[in-house]
């Protein structure tokens, strides 16, 4: 026979949305070392420039995977905020505490903006995985439950649990 959950019509719990959820978390872990490597440079958290961008890629590249611009670019509105609201978050944060500052600062545009961008395929792979399920009644369910599971093995705090239920929103 066949193992559990290969059945015909039975799809993975652990593909799609719970993808989507997985890569998600991954984006919100670099909104760390986005905002350690502004701290303190007078580089603002919002760039809209790069966000226009980010958005532009994610247009390029949604089309040739089957994933809706509309849809791709309403997901990476959500991305783009969340990772904001986590930079807000940890700046406010190493202001109060500057014991808790990063002692070491990334090369945002060497380092941290092409591991974002690589996320950019994931997550663009994920949602055309998240098709079929889209529509599906399980889609909501398949999403928390890659979230939590995204969420524990990273020991998210609040702060990141609250932006991966922002950052996936419009998922479903
Ligand atoms: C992540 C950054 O900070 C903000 C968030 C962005 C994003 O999530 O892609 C893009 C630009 C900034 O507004 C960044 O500057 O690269």
């Amino acid at each position: 026979g066949q193992p559990a959950g290969q059945g015909a019509g039975v799809v993975s719990v652990r593909g799609g949305p719970a993808a989507v959820a997985e890569a998600s978390a991954e984006r919100l872990e670099l909104a760390g070392e986005v905002a350690a490597a502004k701290y303190g440079t007078g580089k603002p958290i919002d760039d809209p420039a790069r966000e226009r961008d980010v958005l532009r890629d994610v247009a390029g590249r949604a089309g040739g995977l089957g994933v809706g611009q509309r849809r791709a670019a309403a997901v990476f509105r959500d991305q783009i905020e969340a990772n904001k609201a986590v930079q807000r978050g940890l700046h406010a944060y190493w202001d109060a505490h500057p014991e808790y500052r990063p002692v070491h600062r990334p090369d945002l545009a060497r380092e941290v903006r092409p591991a974002l961008d690589r996320l950019t395929g994931e997550l663009l792979n994920g949602l055309a995985a998240t098709r079929a399920a889209h529509a599906g009644p399980s889609c909501s369910a398949r999403l928390a439950f890659g979230g939590v599971r995204a969420a524990q093995v990273r020991h998210f705090d609040a702060l990141h649990t609250e932006a991966l239920v922002r950052a996936v929103r419009s998922v479903c």
